[in-house]
């Protein structure tokens, strides 16, 4: 479903982040973690086609994302791929139901208002549909949230540090709702985090991979003179 082979990149005058090769055991999510700067929103840039492959393969579900051009990337990404990211970002001027229209929308397809029925009654958002953003509570806003990365889908579901100011609560609750979802949806987790309650919360489960991506820099990576080679690595966790 998801693996990646020499991939690496390179920032224009920046440090070079090479990712060690590794593929997803089948019917298992992925949690992607590692420190502060180690390469975890990169990678998930490069998983949602918003950074282009420069070097190595990325292959999702059996599609090298390094082979496609830019208007094929385009239409992968938006046939393929959920995202959940880090500050949810809601349309303020629009409706809950009106936000879960424009996955479609962007796309240059029409809505699909009973998709979107069926994931409002999944995520217990219904009676939302016609509030706007600040007139929902934090784990609202995360269903709502939820609910329009599903709106196509998507065979990979990606969440960017999704307990990023979040209370204890409202992180436990936004772990099992991604995993319900995606279990329900038949799509593949990718969660990337490096915080220890998320850490130690899928840690448990069994159905959920590890990669730990790890700065590799002798003199410290603050340190480093701009442009110097930095290598960073992966390992593959055992479940
Ligand atoms: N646009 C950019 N230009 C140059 N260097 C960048 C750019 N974006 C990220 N980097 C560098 O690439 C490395 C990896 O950054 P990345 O954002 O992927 O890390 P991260 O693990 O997601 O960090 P965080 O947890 O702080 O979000 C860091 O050394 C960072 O400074």
């Amino acid at each position: 479903m998801l693996s990646w082979g020499g991939l690496r990149h390179r920032y224009a005058g920046g440090a070079e982040i090479e990712y060690r090769d590794f593929a997803l055991p089948a019917g298992r999510h992925l949690l992607l973690r590692g420190a502060s700067g180690s390469g975890k929103s990169t990678l998930l840039a490069l998983l949602s086609g918003l950074l282009r492959v420069q070097r190595g393969e990325l292959n999702v579900a059996g599609t090298d994302l390094a082979a496609l051009s830019p208007r094929a990337l385009d239409a992968w990404r938006g046939a393929n791929l959920g995202v959940v990211p880090q500050r949810l970002h809601l349309s303020e001027a629009l409706t809950v139901a009106e936000n879960l229209a424009l996955p479609a929308l962007a796309a240059g397809q029409g809505a699909d208002p009973a998709r979107a029925a069926e994931l409002m009654a999944a995520l217990d958002i219904v009676e939302l549909a016609h509030r706007r953003p600040h007139q929902l509570s934090v784990g609202q806003a995360q269903r709502v949230a939820l609910a329009r990365a599903l709106m196509r889908r998507p065979r990979l579901l990606l969440a960017d540090e999704p307990s990023a100011s979040l209370d204890d609560e409202h992180t436990l609750h936004m772990l099992a709702l991604l995993l319900d979802a995606a279990e329900r949806e038949g799509c593949t987790l990718v969660i990337a985090s490096h915080d220890g309650r998320v850490i130690e919360a899928l840690g448990a489960r069994e159905d959920v991979a590890e990669v730990v991506l790890r700065g590799e820099s002798p003199a410290g990576r603050s340190a480093m003179p701009t442009g110097s080679r930095t290598t960073y690595w992966s390992d593959e966790g055992t479940t």
